[in-house]
């Protein structure tokens, strides 16, 4: 933790999941560089570094994009250290969104965790602007978020629409079992 005008840089560490191409690079960059790639490349694992505020809380961030996961996919022992979890699925793409089921388990099965209370995480529904398209509805991903017991929300990286709410709601719920304060007047204790 070190200090930034006058108040302490909090450092998070989260990860970026999901089964491939539902958008994790893209979600990604448009949260870090605020700009939409054109061109598709395979991930193999990528970590991002960024700063940011909520109100008088600043942060230091680090962001895994990982690579693709599927049903086989070994969970990465890269991944436990993580503060928190975003996993992403294409609104479009029913298996994406199976996916994360097996993902959920592996991860809980990684952390040692009996209860999801305990690993900060959110289910994100990505491609919304494919809302034609869409195979997943609103209430089946947040009735699946809700029996996780985590935050649910879609997001269109492509219109840079919910981006910066995703990881907002992801790192106050990492400083709400920290213990950090997110009123508007500013942090009332700072435990890391
Ligand atoms: N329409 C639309 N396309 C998107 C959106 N997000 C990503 N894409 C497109 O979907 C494709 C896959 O996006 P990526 O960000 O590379 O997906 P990924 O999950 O990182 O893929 P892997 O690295 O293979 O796991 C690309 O062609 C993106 O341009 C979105 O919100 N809307």
């Amino acid at each position: 933790m070190s200090n930034h005008g006058g108040s302490q840089l909090k450092r998070r560490r989260i990860c970026v999941m999901g089964y491939s191409r539902v958008g994790k690079s893209s979600l990604t960059i448009q949260f870090v560089h605020n700009n939409f790639p054109d061109s598709y490349e395979p991930t193999i694992a990528n970590t991002f570094n960024k700063r940011f505020q909520i109100n008088n809380n600043h942060y230091s961030l680090e962001v895994m994009d990982t690579a693709g996961q599927d049903e086989y996919s070994i969970m990465s022992s890269g991944y436990d250290g993580m503060d928190g979890y975003i996993i992403v699925y294409d609104i479009t793409n029913r298996k994406s969104f199976e996916v994360c089921q097996v993902i959920f388990d592996k991860l809980l099965e990684m952390k040692g965790e009996s209860s999801v209370n305990h690993v900060p995480m959110i289910l994100v529904g990505n491609m919304k602007d494919l809302h034609p398209r869409r195979v997943i509805s609103v209430e089946e991903g947040r009735k699946q978020a809700t029996d996780w017991n985590c935050d649910f929300i879609e997001s269109s990286a492509k219109n840079n629409e919910n981006i910066r709410e995703i990881f907002e709601t992801v790192i106050k719920k990492i400083d709400k079992d920290l213990g950090v304060s997110h009123d508007s007047k500013g942090e009332k204790c700072s435990v890391m």
